[in-house]
């Protein structure tokens, strides 16, 4: 839909249309707040600018709503959608990928005791596994950051796509 039916929905329909971006209600309900948005651009600007506050908090609460890379999202909500078409060239992967995805995902899990997030879209699965390795260095606050970028780029990246 375009910016100018977002501005005219009620809040609630507002706040279903946006919530599979992210499993964080307060996002959702201040970007909801923020309307009339005068442009795409300036809604695009306030929906970044609301997730700068986001931490650990945030973090663990938007994860509930990500499928680990590599895992199919069983489910017919929006955001199960959004994943299963975000790591489609994940998913369509071949085996020994697949197989060093997971033993990844395990690694990270056991090391930061979150699962790994990374915005899928765009990337290869070599990318993507490549990126998974690489931060099983990071430290936690580093790693925290990184993982926030994420959820950050696919949070917007999903908005976007509701709202050309
Ligand atoms: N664990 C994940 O990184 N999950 C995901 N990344 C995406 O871009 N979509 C997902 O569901």
């Amino acid at each position: 839909m375009n910016i100018e039916q977002f501005n005219q929905l009620s809040p609630s329909e507002a706040k279903s249309v946006i919530e599979g971006c992210v499993a964080i209600a307060g996002w959702q309900q201040q970007l909801v707040a923020a309307r009339p948005f005068l442009s795409l651009q300036q809604a695009m600007a306030t929906a970044r600018r609301l997730t700068e506050g986001w931490g650990e908090s945030e973090l663990c609460l938007a994860l509930s709503a990500h499928p680990r890379i590599g895992e199919t999202a069983a489910g017919s909500m929006s955001h199960h959608t959004a994943s299963r078409a975000e790591q489609s060239a994940v998913l369509s992967a071949g085996s020994q990928i697949k197989q060093l995805m997971t033993a990844g995902n395990r690694a990270y899990e056991q090391r930061f005791g979150r699962i790994f997030l990374i915005r899928a879209k765009g990337r290869s699965p070599q990318e993507i596994l490549t990126q998974l390795q690489r931060r099983l260095g990071n430290n936690e606050v580093a790693e925290r950051q990184e993982s926030l970028r994420q959820l950050r780029e696919i949070t917007l990246l999903r908005l976007q796509e509701i709202l050309l």
